[in-house]
């Protein structure tokens, strides 16, 4: 057995980290000293670190919270070129010594921060509060995926690392081994700013390769947090380079750089399309395909025929629509009811929106809280006008600046046809299109009508349709009667079909070999 392998069965097996319940007085207690530590960190600048070295840039960016507009979160500095072509280089030095790392030493280090992270749990907790609008639910969950995230590829290395199974024959050794790509650039969105940035990277140091990590604009300083873990556990310099910057200048000078060897990003679709149009232009001097993996967006559906629980059902709609503001690439954007039961499920659904708080979410009875940006807040108003003349405004439809952040009443429409734009265009707010089913067929139809395929979800009994779903439903996170937001890391395998992506199946058993490649040697004996 590989000591790989023999390392493997003395961690424990992979567990979800468990939630943080906030109804407890005493965890309540520690999340409100989390905040109040947290805040008095306000305004502090982070620099760019390439090869360990520091570095200032003119240009700042200015990270800020979307509860408290006039709050200044952090600044970083903005990456010129130059500075991006530094962190390549560098990256490719750390690696000569980084790619023959023994594997179990490189998951030592994920799992080192894992528990760093945990340990600081409602202090990270408290920074996606403040930096990126998230409620203190929202907020554990990222930071719990976050430390999963960590946890399991650690483990799936150590898998990838150890024998691999080929058939065996007479007078020849044979072996199949995985190896790492060489440099890649992590190119994260602000949503799950620490999950899935810690996903990405993770995933892609851990199985030998070094990266440059440019962290999306709206979350640099959560970003910078996970580095300074890093940085803590001991990471080599020049693994990761934390490379803070614009989409535009940073992204796609790091995207065209003929050095760069795969390029890892979720994002929108547009700016997707835009990587993989660019990544397949070979540059001068650069002697290899480029690998990209690309997790775009969505227009998710929530389908509700006449056999469901439908209470269940007006649950699932608004957790599922409102969640963290709509601002989840899972977000069920969509209710798709069969006309028998299409009022009863509305009125159960307003019923529940009664019950939402909106507010800044530092304060834990606000459920939902801000959109990310101004620039987001003009395009998700911009949406709610269009449902206007697409549909009937039921719920909301107005923004709320006067709070001091930038809030928008979760807004629902009726009656949309399957084809209109708020039905069709992911708007990532909070806005919720009620389309109306002939019936079941007509349902499944209209689910499968957008050029997405990330979520969805039935609500139904009837055993006969769910089969059917299973094999008509297409997107690749498919739920029964449950929400269609919260995958768990190593329990729901998460990616999605057609312009959601290249279904990268993060936190699944296929994921890491997005990162590596495999290399055979065979031996006559
Ligand atoms: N499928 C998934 O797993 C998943 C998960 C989370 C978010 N998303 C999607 O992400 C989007 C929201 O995130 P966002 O607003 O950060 O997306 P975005 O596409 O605007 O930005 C994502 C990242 O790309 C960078 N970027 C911007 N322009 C670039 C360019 N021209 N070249 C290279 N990089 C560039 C940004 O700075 C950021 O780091 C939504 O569409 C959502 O559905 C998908
Ligand atoms: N993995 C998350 C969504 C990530 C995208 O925003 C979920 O399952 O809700």
């Amino acid at each position: 057995m590989s000591y790989e392998a023999t390392h493997w069965t003395i961690i424990p097996p992979f567990k979800n980290e468990p939630p943080v319940n906030f109804d407890l007085p005493e965890n309540e207690k520690r999340m409100h000293e989390a905040l109040e530590k947290v805040y008095k960190e306000f305004g502090r600048e982070y620099d760019i670190v390439i090869g360990g070295k520091h570095y200032k840039t003119e240009k700042k960016i200015r990270s800020i919270n979307p509860s408290k507009f006039d709050e200044v979160v952090g600044i970083v500095n903005s990456a010129t070129e130059e500075l991006a072509d530094l962190a390549v280089q560098e990256a490719w030095k750390a690696y000569e010594t980084w790619s023959r790392t023994p594997a179990w030493k490189r998951a030592e280090y994920l799992l080192k921060a894992a528990q760093l992270i945990r340990e600081r749990k409602f202090e990270f907790d408290a920074w996606l509060v403040y930096e990126v609008g998230k409620n203190w639910i929202e907020a554990d969950a990222d930071v719990s995926e976050a430390i999963d995230f960590l946890e399991f590829y650690a483990r799936e290395m150590l898998r990838y690392a150890s024998e691999q199974p080929i058939v065996r024959i007479p007078g020849e050794y044979n072996e199949l081994r995985y190896i790492p790509l060489g440099v890649g650039a992590i190119i994260p969105p602000w949503n799950f700013p620490l999950a899935i940035l810690v996903g990405m990277t993770s995933a892609a140091i851990v199985t030998g390769n070094t990266v440059v990590l440019k962290p999306a604009s709206d979350s640099p300083v959560i970003a910078a947090k996970f580095f300074e873990v890093m940085r803590e556990v001991g990471l080599p310099d020049g693994v990761i380079n934390f490379l803070p910057g614009s989409g535009a200048l940073a992204g796609e000078f790091l995207v065209k750089h003929p050095k760069v060897r795969f390029i890892s990003f979720t994002g929108s679709k547009d700016v997707g399309l835009r990587i993989h149009e660019l990544a397949a232009k070979p540059q001068p001097g650069q002697i290899w395909i480029k690998r990209t993996v690309l997790e775009m967006g969505g227009k998710d559906a929530v389908v509700v025929d006449e056999t469901a629980d439908l209470d269940a059902a007006a649950e699932g709609i608004v957790v599922s629509a409102f969640g963290y503001q709509g601002q989840k690439c899972s977000a069920g954007s969509r209710a798709i009811v069969v006309k028998d039961v299409y009022d009863i499920v509305i009125e159960k659904v307003l019923e529940r929106m009664k019950k939402i708080k909106m507010g800044d979410v530092r304060y834990k009875e606000n459920w939902l809280g801000p959109v990310i940006n101004k620039s987001s807040m003009e395009k998700i108003m911009a949406y709610i006008e269009i449902g206007k003349n697409e549909g009937q405004l039921i719920w909301g439809g107005n923004s709320r600046e006067d709070l001091g952040g930038y809030f928008i009443e979760p807004t629902i429409f009726k009656d949309v046809a399957w084809n209109a734009r708020i039905a069709q265009e992911e708007i990532f707010g909070p806005l919720l299109a009620f389309i109306k089913a002939e019936d079941f067929d007509d349902a499944l139809r209209i689910a499968n009508s957008t050029e997405y395929g990330l979520t969805g979800s039935l609500y139904s009994r009837d055993r006969t349709r769910i089969e059917r779903a299973k094999e008509e439903f297409h997107v690749g996170n498919l739920y029964f009667n449950r929400k269609c937001t919260g995958a768990l890391v190593g329990v729901h395998p998460f990616g999605g079909f057609n312009m959601s992506g290249t279904d990268s199946k993060a936190g699944g058993r296929d994921y890491l070999g997005l990162f590596l490649q495999a290399k055979v040697w065979s031996e006559k004996i």
